[in-house]
């Protein structure tokens, strides 16, 4: 049972294939929780949608189920003094501003339906100033494209448009917008970690830019943005207006690959953190200031906690595809039947048999950002077995983030010297053991895996002093980590790595 002075935060993580709710307490362990999967909508090859409305019943239901066992367990609901939100990002909904209606489904991330759309744009007078300006690559993964399809494809997106009442958001916003009864007070916000993912916010400025929405011909009397407001903020998020947490304010919001590199503390620069999510994503601090990476990085906020503290930035590596190549397996294959007994099959054989798998499946993100590409298996001969591809399956993703380390070494001019890691694909031992020797350096992976929603839940904490700041997160969440260290050569790793590099290239031009 609580003791009375004991107090709490939740955390709402709204990810890619489900959403959760979870309770901590100020040592940042989490003492209930609840997870919802929720339907994955692919209409076309390539598209890939969520059903707004299922989002918002989705994260609605975990609070009341994870509240349930809070109570259970002797606590009153009174002790929880803030809830933080972190979601995936770009994933763009878009709803009438007078009726509150989402007016399509949300486009997720991976979709990749605006690859022509993108290959024009890149075209435009000023495509090659975008990334200075916001951070971001064009290609099909930020908002942006998202909005401009639905804009030209959806009579009733571009007849809101015309009337000046359509809504733009990331899942942020809606979910703020929904949770605080949405027209009954129409809060309308979104924080920088998920505003840079849009190509309409200035990096530098963290304002939306002029020049960005000028490129992309879009109208700001037409279109309704969501204010820019701090990660960590006392009002601007309302509070919550139904389940069993009515009256508790939100007052913490980050994209989710910030929450992660929040969660794990890497409040300095220099530290790096993965998440095997999805997709997988290796966030690097670069400190108060942005850098525009020249070697196929994206820049992004990393968190922006108001106050005397600057907003602190990160070359992000962005993997379109990690863990739902497991689900792959799993749900197209019928290899196993789920993902958890991944290694237990990549474990039958000694090595991959020649084979590597580039998972392409919406073509590669960082650092190569070929949009032709498709999944490639390269190297089956009569020996290969189930257990060779789930071994190379494992291995694209470990491939892909080395190549991102690389990159991250050239744009920063630093040597990482340890890769925090968390994420459903990093419940494989296997995996990460892969990982560790094919960067060379230790990969630490924490007992308590929850970084995402742990980091929101700091982003609420520190807004109402639960934790005065970040000397005293230091000791959160630290106990017990595993560290997987290279158990190869340098000259074995970088020879596997320069056979990757090989696929990739062979992997090229297939999606007309
Ligand atoms: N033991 C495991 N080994 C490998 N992959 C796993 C394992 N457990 C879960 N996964 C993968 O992790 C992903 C889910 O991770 P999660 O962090 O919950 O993702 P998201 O936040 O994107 O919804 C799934 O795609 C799943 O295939
Ligand atoms: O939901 P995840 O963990 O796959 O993360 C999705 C990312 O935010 C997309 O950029």
């Amino acid at each position: 049972m609580g003791s009375l002075q004991e107090v709490f935060v939740g955390s709402i993580d709204q990810g890619t294939t489900s959403s959760r709710f979870l309770i901590f307490n100020k040592a940042g362990e989490p003492v209930a929780s609840h997870q919802i999967e929720f339907t994955q909508i692919y209409p076309q090859p390539g598209w890939h949608e969520h059903d707004p409305q299922e989002i918002v019943t989705s994260v609605e239901e975990c609070i009341n189920e994870a509240c349930k066992q809070f109570e259970n367990q002797g606590h009153s609901l009174s002790s929880i003094k803030a809830v933080g939100i972190t979601n995936q990002r770009e994933t763009t909904v878009l709803w009438n501003k007078e009726t509150g209606e989402p007016l399509y489904n949300a486009i997720v991330w991976t979709d990749t339906r605006t690859q022509g759309l993108v290959r024009k744009l890149k075209h435009r007078l000023g495509a090659d100033k975008l990334m200075e300006i916001c951070g971001v690559p064009l290609s099909t993964y930020p908002s942006v494209g998202k909005l401009l399809w639905l804009l030209d494809n959806e009579p009733k997106v571009r007849a809101a448009y015309e009337k000046g009442v359509l809504a733009f958001g990331t899942v942020d916003s809606w979910l703020v917008f929904k949770l605080n009864g949405g027209l009954k007070r129409n809060i309308f916000v979104t924080d920088p970690s998920n505003a840079s993912r849009t190509m309409f916010m200035n990096i530098h400025t963290l304002k939306y830019d002029e020049s960005l929405i000028d490129f992309f011909r879009l109208d700001t009397s037409k279109i309704h943005l969501p204010e820019i407001v701090h990660s960590s903020d006392r009002h601007a998020y309302g509070t919550l207006i139904s389940t069993a947490l009515k009256g508790v304010p939100i007052t913490g919001c980050l994209g989710d690959q910030s929450a992660a590199l929040v969660g794990q503390k890497g409040f300095a620069p220099g530290m790096a953190k993965n998440t095997y999510g999805t997709g997988s994503f290796i966030l690097y601090n670069v400190g108060d200031k942005p850098v525009i990476s020249t070697h196929g990085l994206l820049t992004t906020v990393a968190y922006d906690f108001g106050g005397k503290n600057k907003p602190k930035y990160a070359l992000e590596g962005s993997i379109a595809v990690a863990g739902s190549s497991v689900k792959f397996l799993v749900d197209n294959f019928g290899f196993i039947e789920s993902s958890s007994k991944v290694s237990q099959l990549a474990e039958t054989v000694d090595d991959n048999g020649g084979v590597t798998f580039v998972t392409a499946f919406s073509g590669l993100f960082a650092p190569y950002w070929i949009d032709d590409a498709r999944g490639t298996i390269f190297g089956i001969t009569a020996y290969t077995k189930r257990g060779h591809v789930a071994r190379a399956t494992l291995e694209a993703t470990c491939f892909q983030t080395k190549a991102i380390l690389v990159a991250m070494e050239k744009d920063s001019g630093h040597k990482l010297a340890e890769l925090a890691v968390d994420g459903g694909m990093c419940n494989s031992d296997l995996t990460m053991q892969i990982q560790s020797d094919l960067v060379s350096i230790p990969v630490r992976r924490p007992a308590m895996r929850e970084t995402t929603a742990l980091g929101a839940a700091i982003a609420a904490g520190i807004a109402v002093d639960v934790w005065s700041g970040i000397d005293e997160l230091r000791k959160v969440n630290t106990e017990g980590s595993t560290t997987f260290k290279p158990s190869i050569s340098k000259e074995d790793s970088a020879a596997r790595f320069a056979r990757w590099e090989k696929a990739v290239e062979m992997s090229k031009g297939w999606a007309q």
